[in-house]
């Protein structure tokens, strides 16, 4: 763990442990209710100190954090490869994504404006400022154990903010590199913490403590809720970046090559195991089967294997109840009528890419978020149909419509109730661009100028002439 610029350990371990082998790794502390509030005592005394420098030195210091996660980044990637399983070139990939936090809101904070406001009283002038909240929580998940943390901890210190950080226990030593880096860069002592341990016990703590201003979550629908739930308690700020089930559209009038490129991308990413991850196909009837021969086409050159060999896709899911997620839903589909047209094959953690047609709605994998390499293809007739079931879904987080017909892709994006639309696009997600969810997919936007609101509060002055 690093609290306030220490190494520290604890009695009792967790073990980290390779999915691609099912090995131990590493062992990391278990830290509980006292490291929190260590950790919160120190990002609390920090905060005076950090908040009071002018948003061009909190720059100068995260740019050199950048430089020194970009310098490092094959060995980042070689750890989150390690602990996660993603493809060595994918975990490359992702550093230098969550590096782009790093970057843009460090320029971002620069941009922090306030406003007047015209008197009605000529004898008053108003004021608008926008002040960091003071300590933030982020507790974030093993699926991107870098850009997760980056995605809020580079807004919150760019804006002034301090922060305590719990990483999923899956994979925390991406975590404690990007520590390790911070402290190398000159951040100050206090300013990141990063709490290894149980995450009842660790957030239980933060979410009690008064002194936590703002609570920032990536994670299950389900925990998300338990934490906006303690969030109350405290009238803490919050922003939830939860479960997603997102609809993937393929309209008649679609480029079939790049709707079927568009598909791999967005549902093979990390083996599937992303929140944005096309869960369901939607395919018009009328090119139902030169979609899926093209498709499948492209998932034939895929290749399952342990993320460090060269040339590999899809590495192993984070763990064997994940494998067993995708098996029951896979065993589902088959028990309702779907047809197996490749893939679903398991060993160990590996799940071979899978593509069901005969697809119904009554299957699972329509319903419940599949979190990994499962691609059901139904059919469907009309733009209203297709909307309509598209939304038939608690979730609202991202959604995709390939289409080349401007007023049909327009149609059906604005009738979409999703956060994030794909227009033709399989992987939307970018550091400048507002990420979030409608409905039980999350509260607040990460990313963009929205993703910096998230940690300031507004004041208004209102002075006396
Ligand atoms: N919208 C988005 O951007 C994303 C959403 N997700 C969603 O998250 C799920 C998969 O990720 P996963 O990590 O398993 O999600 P979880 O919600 O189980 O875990 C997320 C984080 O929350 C912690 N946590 C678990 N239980 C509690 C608790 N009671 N109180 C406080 N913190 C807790 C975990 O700690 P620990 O690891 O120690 O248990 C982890 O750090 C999927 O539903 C996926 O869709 C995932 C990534 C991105
Ligand atoms: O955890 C996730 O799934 C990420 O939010 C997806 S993305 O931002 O990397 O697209």
């Amino acid at each position: 763990m690093y609290i306030n610029g220490q190494w520290l350990t604890a009695d009792e371990q967790i073990e980290v442990v390779n999915p691609a082998v099912n090995e131990v790794i590493a062992t990391v502390p278990k830290g509980g209710a006292g490291e929190a509030s260590k950790a919160v005592d120190a990002a609390y005394e920090a905060f005076t100190s950090w908040s009071k420098k002018t948003a061009g030195e909190r720059a100068e210091l995260l740019m050199a954090w950048y430089r020194l996660i970009d310098e490092n980044k094959e060995e980042i990637g070689r750890i989150m490869t390690e602990e996660q399983g993603k493809p060595l070139q994918e975990a490359i990939g992702e550093v230098t994504y969550a590096n782009s936090f790093i970057s843009w809101y460090a320029e971002e904070g620069k941009r922090i404006y306030g406003e007047t406001i015209p008197a009605s009283d000529p004898k008053k002038r108003l004021f608008v400022s926008r002040q960091p909240v003071g300590v933030v929580a982020a507790i974030t998940p093993w699926n991107f154990p870098a850009a997760m943390i980056t995605r809020k901890v580079a807004p919150a210190l760019a804006s002034g903010c301090t922060a305590v950080v719990k990483p999923a226990s899956a994979t925390p030593l991406t975590a404690l590199k990007l520590a390790e880096l911070a402290h190398e860069a000159g951040i100050p002592n206090g300013v990141l913490n990063v709490v290894t341990g149980d995450s009842k016990s660790v957030a239980g703590a933060w979410m009690e403590d008064s002194r936590v201003r703002k609570v920032t979550f990536t994670g299950s629908t389900e925990i998300g809720k338990v934490l906006m739930k303690q969030a109350a308690d405290t009238m803490k700020k919050v922003s939830l970046e939860l479960g997603g089930h997102a609809p993937f559209i393929v309209t008649a009038h679609a480029d079939i090559e790049k709707a079927a490129k568009g598909l791999i991308g967005s549902k093979f990413r990390n083996a599937g195991q992303t929140c944005v991850c096309a869960n369901r196909v939607y395919v018009h009837e009328s090119i139902e089967k030169e979609f899926i021969e093209a498709f499948k086409a492209e998932v034939k050159t895929l290749k399952v294997g342990n993320g460090m060999e060269s040339g590999v896709n899809i590495g192993p899911l984070i763990d064997k109840d994940a494998v067993e997620k995708v098996q029951s839903q896979l065993e589902d589909a088959k028990s309702k009528g779907a047809v197996v047209e490749m893939g679903g094959e398991t060993k160990g953690n590996y799940v071979t890419p899978a593509v069901l047609t005969n697809v119904t709605d009554e299957m699972d994998c329509m319903v419940d978020e599949t979190f990994g390499p499962l691609a059901p293809i139904t059919v469907y007739r009309t733009t209203e149909e297709v909307i309509k079931r598209a939304n038939n879904t608690p979730f609202g987080l991202a959604a995709y419509v390939f289409s080349e017909h401007l007023s049909e892709a327009i149609e059906i994006s604005e009738g979409l109730e999703y956060g994030i639309v794909g227009l033709n696009d399989g992987l939307p997600s970018v550091a400048q661009a507002p990420f979030g969810g409608f409905k039980e997919s999350g509260l607040g936007r990460e990313g963009g100028h929205h993703g910096m609101d998230e940690f300031l509060e507004v004041k208004y002055i209102s002075l006396g002439l």
